[in-house]
């Protein structure tokens, strides 16, 4: 049988994360709720059980907990972050408040090597978020690794197969977590690799071909990846009963309309629908991010509705939603970050049965598969643009000409990344307006005007996300041609917060 590792999800951001790195390494992984009973994880046939990081503290009433049988089923746990401190609380060790919290970068040191932690450096860098530790480790236990801070940073029990650590391997900015995560699923649990993209492929194509039936079906295209991905799947999996639409919410980035009609119009049968005036007309007046993004995820459905009537009769309506855009929404356990339009935002009364082939997979996973299919580098790499677009990027109120503003210094900041030869290293660059007034000079004029924030970040799948170290001269061309040639702004500034603390978009 098919290797299969179960992450039980305490409501950690990243507990998706772990499930990803499982699947990088190739195997087969689902996230199941935290309190799964341990007779259904042995039902499922699962060779090994993560345990996921969460947001609450194991000592508070109503922390969620697990089935301690887990433990006793004989296959290997790992336990990251509240996971490890909820194996410990529940195997007779304690856990506190951390005297110091810790969040961010730290240097861990290995005290005994075990097959885990076989090939890590020591000190290593490790990614900590964390207000609690464990202070002593359970009987059977032993103490592997610590950090300046945090005395346990990895335990483990060999008689028992139960592994922890304190830091959260599945991050990218624990350079080398997915080392920990393969030594686990390798060297502890002895599985082998065997989940590969041509699978989901296969299985995405039949799932369409299953919703869809004999009918007819809309693609919900933005001209981005996922959404050409998803048109891929589903044209290979129906082929001319696929209609796309393009919705332009008057919100798109300089030319992209355009562009989008030049790329695919030949390729498949599109329908570029104008909805400006509804977008414009319901968010007027409106300054709040999440009631944003829930009227957008409206205005969406109701203009797919709305050409559904004008094109004849189809019952689905096919998305490029992938797994952040649910986990963000808070779908599962995790808490809601915020609401996706595809996702989140949906409305409760839509008439469309929705289809989402990508909805498990991560952006660099989409992108895999956007190659296996043939598609070409220059869609497959693009940078995301979310779907409620640049009404996320000007903070308070939407209006025509703020987004006017908005996109012509969001064209500027592309143009010059571009020129630096910096866009594959980039994940995602854009310009937010914000919605307070600075005092500059210009030409001996007094000046009172929008400050613009550049943002440029670094990722591999947008959950997490590092800001870019872009060169001073870069900054400098961007800040120069933005205030000269964006008359509404006098000032710009560059936004240095990664994800998490801060999310990638401001909104
Ligand atoms: N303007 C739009 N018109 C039609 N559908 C859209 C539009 N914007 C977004 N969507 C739908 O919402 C989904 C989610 O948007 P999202 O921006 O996450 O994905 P994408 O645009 O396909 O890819 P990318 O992340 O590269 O921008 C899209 O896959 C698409 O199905
Ligand atoms: O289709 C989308 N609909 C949305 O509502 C949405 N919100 C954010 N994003 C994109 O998701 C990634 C993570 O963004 P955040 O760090 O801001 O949550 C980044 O790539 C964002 O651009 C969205 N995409
Ligand atoms: N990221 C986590 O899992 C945090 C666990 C726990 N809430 C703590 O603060 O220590
Ligand atoms: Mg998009």
């Amino acid at each position: 049988m098919a290797s299969h590792v179960i992450v039980l999800d305490f409501g950690a951001q990243y507990n998706q994360l772990i499930a990803r790195r499982v699947r990088e390494a190739e195997i087969f992984s689902e996230v199941l709720p935290g309190d799964t009973p341990a007779a259904t994880i042995r039902d499922k046939g699962a060779d090994a059980v993560i345990l996921s990081g969460g947001p609450a503290s194991v000592f508070e009433p109503g922390a969620p907990t697990m089935d301690p049988a887990v433990f006793e089923l004989g296959i290997p746990v790992l336990g990251i972050c509240y996971g490890m401190q909820l194996m410990a609380h529940l195997l007779g060790g304690r856990v506190i408040p951390a005297a110091r919290q810790e969040y961010g970068r730290s240097r861990m040191t290995i005290q005994r090597m075990v097959p885990l932690l076989e090939g890590l450096s020591s000190p290593s860098t490790v990614w900590m978020s964390h207000g609690d530790i464990v202070e002593s480790a359970p009987p059977g236990f032993q103490v592997l690794a610590s950090t300046p801070t945090t005395p346990i940073a990895a335990m483990g029990d060999p008689a028992r197969n139960l592994w922890a650590v304190q830091y959260h391997p599945e991050v990218h900015h624990t350079p080398e977590g997915q080392r920990l995560i393969e030594n686990f699923l390798y060297r502890v649990a002895g599985l082998r690799p065997d989940w590969r993209p041509a699978e989901v492929i296969d299985q995405a194509v039949a799932q369409i071909r299953a919703e869809v039936g004999e009918g007819r079906a809309l693609i919900a295209l933005s001209g981005g990846v996922d959404s050409a991905v998803a048109g891929a799947l589903a044209a290979r999996a129906i082929g001319d009963r696929l209609t796309a639409v393009l919705i332009d919410h008057g919100l798109m980035r300089a030319d992209e309309v355009d562009e989008i009609r030049s790329v695919f119009a030949d390729q498949i049968d599109l329908h570029i629908v104008d909805a400006s005036e509804q977008f414009f007309a319901a968010l007027a007046g409106v300054t709040d991010p999440e009631a944003k993004r829930k009227i957008i995820g409206r205005e969406f459905i109701r203009a797919f509705e709305a050409t559904e009537q004008a094109l004849g009769p189809r019952e689905v309506l096919i998305q490029g939603t992938v797994y952040p855009d649910v986990i963000e929404s808070g779908g599962g356990q995790a808490r809601t970050i915020k609401s996706h339009h595809n996702v989140g935002g949906l409305p409760e009364d839509m008439r469309f049965r929705v289809v989402e082939p990508l909805r498990w997979l991560f952006k660099d996973e989409v992108r895999r598969i956007g190659t296996a299919l043939g598609l070409p580098d220059r869609l497959v790499w693009r940078h995301p643009f979310p779907g409620p677009g640049l009404a996320v990027r000007i903070i308070g109120e939407v209006t025509r000409e703020k987004v006017a503003i908005v996109r012509a210094a969001d064209a500027i900041v592309r143009q010059e990344i571009d020129r630096a030869g910096l866009n594959r290293q980039v994940w995602q660059a854009f310009a937010v307006l914000l919605d307070i007034r600075a005092v500059g000079v210009m030409g001996d004029q007094r000046t009172y005007g929008y400050p613009l924030v550049v943002r440029a970040v670094e990722s591999l799948d947008g959950m997490t996300a590092d800001w870019v170290r872009l060169p001073p001269e870069v900054l400098d061309a961007i800040a120069n041609r933005v205030v000269g040639e964006v008359p509404a702004v006098n000032r710009v500034v560059y936004d240095i917060t990664s994800k998490p603390p801060g999310t990638i978009e401001w909104e």
